[in-house]
């Protein structure tokens, strides 16, 4: 084994499938900085032609030290070369990391460029413009003899996009631990993976608009839950709750506020370290929460930094962090009941009507309807059309025909057609009965987190004993 630095944590060395790697050679601590490194060439932000970019980086190799040019050239090279300059080309093309800083698009790092791909990395590389170096750091505690890996993609997706993009980028087909779930479990993660996605859209669409702050903090709660889902250190994470504490800061919520910036800011320590620009940007807020420009924008949630409960266990901490309140308290997960449990499931005609709204349904809290226990519709898709909007008909648990209007902002086209399929079932949490002017009552979809298309369940739903799946659904 050879090591890099002397004193670093690693060593290089042949990692089977992938050519070389680095291999920790001692335990590391989750956040610790494993590698900070300066570019040994760098190449230009915008697109050169080629002869430019050649002698460019030729003029950058030929002053390279003995060392740092043999290094450089056994790094790993995709393209096929006649030349030492096309070699280098091919070198750089291969190994670039990013730079964001003026004019300068990318980097040539002999160490960093050493560490290969996971899709559910234990490290995670950034550019740091405060101190102009590339760091590498622990998301999670890695043990001696471990390797070491990084991300090579922008963003998280699904499994066959991924590999289609590792292979078409980098020559490679991955087969780390996610890539190598089984097909069930695969399509479980890629499914998480959408819904993050989703919700992320969601999350952008409501934005800071005050009367969606409740509905905008349950989608980034379920965000930041589906990530720990994903494991440890997930680098989505000091995003969703810089979000959630402008949510918090914008409702004059100035405890919450604080908690979640202070999650938000460890986060990005953990990934980047304390001298990024994200930790210096957002630890001010993290001390302060009242700097924030929108602070106050309402004070319906109004506290003072100080009004923290101090002996709630950890879940209550969270349903109190949350505003989850009773009616959003998470039920609980694999509990097995029965599908004909009129109560969690009832047919359409014992929904509660929503004109008037039936209140033996729901409490106020803070100014909103909540609901105060969960029940859910199921339907069976036995037609469709679409002319306005899609209009599901749906028969239900007594065989009756309601249709499922969709008001929602796409009107219903944010369902593939591969979702709607007759015979499959669709659950609707805590559906309404609506009259409608035209046409017979039936429900009335606005909320797309309300809504889930269960196709794993099909027709069988009426004859399922256990339900814990359709209880997946209503912990979502
Ligand atoms: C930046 S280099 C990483 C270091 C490289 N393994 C070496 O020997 O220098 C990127 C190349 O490493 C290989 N590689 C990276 N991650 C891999 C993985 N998970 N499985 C297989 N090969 C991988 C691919 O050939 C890819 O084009």
């Amino acid at each position: 084994m050879q090591s890099l630095n002397s004193g670093s944590m690693y060593a290089l060395k042949d990692v089977l499938g992938k050519g070389k790697g680095i291999v920790a050679i001692e335990n590391i601590s989750k956040g610790t900085r494993i590698l900070s490194e300066e570019p040994v060439i760098t190449t230009p932000e915008y697109q050169q032609d080629d002869e430019w970019l050649k002698s460019h980086l030729s003029q950058q190799v030929d002053v390279l030290s003995e060392p740092q040019r043999q290094s450089f050239l056994s790094l790993h090279n995709l393209y096929p070369f006649q030349n030492i300059v096309e070699q280098s080309l091919g070198i750089i093309r291969t190994n670039a990391l990013p730079i964001e800083a003026d004019g300068i698009g990318g980097g040539i790092f002999l160490e960093a460029s050493r560490i290969n791909h996971a899709c559910d990395n234990n490290a995670q590389k950034a550019w740091n413009q405060c101190i102009k170096r590339h760091t590498v750091h622990a998301l999670r505690d890695i043990a001696k003899g471990e390797e070491i890996t990084i991300y090579y993609l922008g963003l998280d997706s699904s499994r066959e996009v991924r590999q289609k993009k590792l292979e078409d980028k980098f020559g490679f087909l991955c087969s780390c631990r996610l890539c190598s779930l089984t097909t069930e479990l695969s399509q479980k993660n890629d499914e998480m993976l959408e819904r993050i996605d989703y919700l992320d859209d969601l999350i952008g669409r409501d934005g800071m608009q005050m009367k969606f702050f409740l509905r905008t903090l349950r989608y980034v709660d379920e965000r930041v839950r589906l990530y720990n889902e994903q494991g440890p250190g997930n680098s989505g994470l000091p995003r969703a709750y810089l979000d959630a504490a402008q949510i918090a800061i914008a409702n004059g919520d100035l405890a919450r506020g604080r908690i979640f910036a202070e999650r938000a800011v460890e986060g990005w320590r953990i990934a980047n370290g304390s001298d990024s620009k994200e930790v210096i940007r957002h630890g001010s807020l993290a001390r302060n929460p009242a700097t924030l420009p929108l602070y106050g924008l309402s004070m319906k949630w109004k506290t003072s930094l100080n009004e923290v409960p101090q002996e709630l266990d950890l879940d209550d901490f969270e349903d109190w962090l949350w505003r989850r309140g009773k009616s959003n308290k998470l039920g609980q997960s694999g509990l097995l009941t029965d599908l004909h449990n009129r109560e969690i499931f009832p047919g359409f005609t014992a929904l509660p009507s929503s004109n008037p709204l039936d209140m033996k349904f729901y409490e106020v809290v803070d100014g909103t309807y909540q609901p105060l226990r969960h029940w859910c519709f199921l339907g069976e898709i036995t037609d469709y059309t679409t002319l306005h909007h899609l209009e599901l008909e749906l028969t239900d648990i007594d065989e009756k025909k309601i249709p499922l209007h969709f008001y929602t902002d796409s009107r219903g086209s944010e369902l593939v057609p591969a979702q709607i399929q007759k015979g499959y079932t669709v659950a609707v949490l805590y559906a309404q009965r609506r009259a409608f002017t035209y046409g017979d009552p039936g429900i009335r979809h606005e909320d797309p987190q309300k809504l889930k298309n269960v196709p794993w369940m099909q027709k069988e739903w009426r004859v399922l004993e256990s339900m814990r799946e359709v209880l997946v659904v209503l912990v979502l």
